[in-house]
């Protein structure tokens, strides 16, 4: 798991501390982001900093839904002893090998291994470091990816447990075999960008009225996939599936997204009562630790022209493997925040090219689209070379938080140039929204607009 030979910036400097904020926003208040299982989550993030000695640092995040992100700060405080006083340099040029000492932590591990809480803090930490990889380099992360020796990229990787669906030769042979044209999808992605499908037109708890108006909006924007939740009552999916067919037409493109609320045969029988609308996929139709059950509803439904779409839970890449290799997937998705990282969510892309299965990124929430697309982007360049039935989710939150936010223009997202990986928080937006001490939260508290459950 060491690149030999390999020039990294960064090798002389010493990181001197790591810190984990619990930043919250009250978007349940509007009903933004809300799904049949999650009723009225707060869009949150744990934000690692990454502190070095000649003062550049790197920022990460994993998404939260409001409580339990203190749960995931104090999980990357129990962490930060493996990453306080190392040497940047030598951390990326064996960054498969620290990627492991991360998640093995010999009694940390115990309350994972490698899912759950323990892993949102490891992706935290791993996607700081990256950021602060990219801004050694001085170059945007989809940059820094599609730049690098394939040997040093497939270096990051912990291949162990994956081994049997491809190896690090393999991986390195992958990106060869895909090298020719590499220039020209670069140039085409800071011309026209990377499409994307949006989901901010059918959160659960928005009314018919509402939908109807961002339908419109999304479409006066030039997007042409829509994503609408379902799952709490069928009578109300089949009015919200008219509502959206008669806003976007039937040549658009309209995926559902049930979010693991129901039983493997009731996801079949509810979707069979929604297949008139013609779902491109069904997303999360149930729990996402259910590699055959997945399975038995791809079958079920395939003659229906319904795909199965799932990922955005997935614990690791030991479940990636088992859903790609028992066809329970049409369309990967995953997510920049959870499994362990970058680093981790490079070894399912390969698996993913390797078995043949279309990778379309979880995005939204709190950064995941200011992250997840500078990976997609280096998956066209790189790897797949094809943007065909693929889209990253979009999802209007949350951006103006950030220093370097995310571009999209006609429903595509643009390539782009900054240094990092569009994970920095704006001061302002730490001092008003860190939780529950920042200036926003106590005048919500004060002013009875938001009320603690904690
Ligand atoms: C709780 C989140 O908003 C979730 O509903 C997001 C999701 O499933 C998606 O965007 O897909
Ligand atoms: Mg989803």
């Amino acid at each position: 798991m060491m690149a030999p030979n390999a020039n990294i910036t960064g090798d002389d400097l010493v990181i001197t501390s790591i810190t984990a904020k619990d930043m919250r926003w009250p978007t349940s208040l509007g009903g933004h982001g809300s799904d049949a299982m999650h009723t009225d989550p707060d869009y949150s993030c744990v934000y690692v900093t990454i502190n070095t000695e000649r003062g550049v640092c790197g920022n990460g995040l994993t998404f939260t839904l409001g409580r339990g992100t203190d749960i995931v700060a104090m999980t990357v405080k129990a962490l930060s002893y493996l990453v306080q006083g190392r040497n940047a340099g030598e951390i990326f040029l064996g960054f498969g090998q620290f990627w492991r000492e991360l998640t093995s932590e010999s009694q940390l591990r115990w309350i994972g291994p490698e899912k759950g809480v323990t892993h949102l803090a490891v992706a935290a930490i791993i996607n700081a470091l990256w950021d602060l990889w990219a801004k050694l380099e001085g170059k945007p992360v989809w940059k820094l990816l599609t730049d690098m020796d394939p040997e040093l990229l497939v270096s990051t990787i912990d291949f162990r447990y994956i081994t049997d669906v491809v190896t690090p030769a393999e991986a390195v042979e992958l990106l060869r075999q895909n090298a020719a044209g590499k220039e020209q999808r670069e140039k085409e992605l800071l011309e026209v960008g990377y499409p994307c499908y949006t989901t901010q037109v059918g959160w659960i708890g928005y009314t018919d009225e509402y939908i109807r108006e961002k339908c419109k909006e999304y479409i006066a924007k030039g997007f042409t996939a829509f994503k609408i939740k379902v799952g709490r009552d069928i009578n109300s999916d089949i009015k919200r599936c008219k509502i959206l067919r008669e806003e976007i037409g039937w040549d658009n493109k309209l995926m559902v997204d049930a979010n693991q609320i129901w039983d493997v045969n009731e996801a079949i029988e509810w979707m069979v009562k929604l297949a008139e609308f013609k779902p491109l996929w069904i997303e999360e139709p149930t729990s996402p630790d259910d590699v055959l059950g997945h399975a038995t509803i791809s079958k079920a439904l395939s003659p229906y022209g319904i795909s199965v779409a799932t990922g955005e839970m997935c614990a690791n890449r030991v479940m990636f493997k088992q859903f790609l290799q028992a066809d329970a997937l049409q369309f990967c998705q995953i997510d920049s925040a959870r499994i362990g990282g970058v680093n981790e969510i490079l070894s399912v892309y390969f698996m993913a090219k390797k078995l043949n299965v279309k990778v379309v990124p979880h995005a939204g929430g709190v950064g995941l689209c200011e992250m997840v697309h500078h990976l997609q982007m280096w998956d066209y360049t790189s790897l797949s070379g094809s943007k065909e039935d693929r889209y990253v989710e979009y999802v209007d939150q949350q951006h103006e938080q950030f220093i370097n936010p995310v571009v999209v223009e006609n429903a595509h997202y643009m390539a782009l140039t900054a240094p990092g990986y569009s994970t920095e928080l704006k001061p302002e937006a730490i001092e008003q929204f860190e939780y529950p001490n920042g200036s926003e939260w106590q005048r919500m508290f004060n002013e009875g607009i938001f009320k603690r459950k904690e």
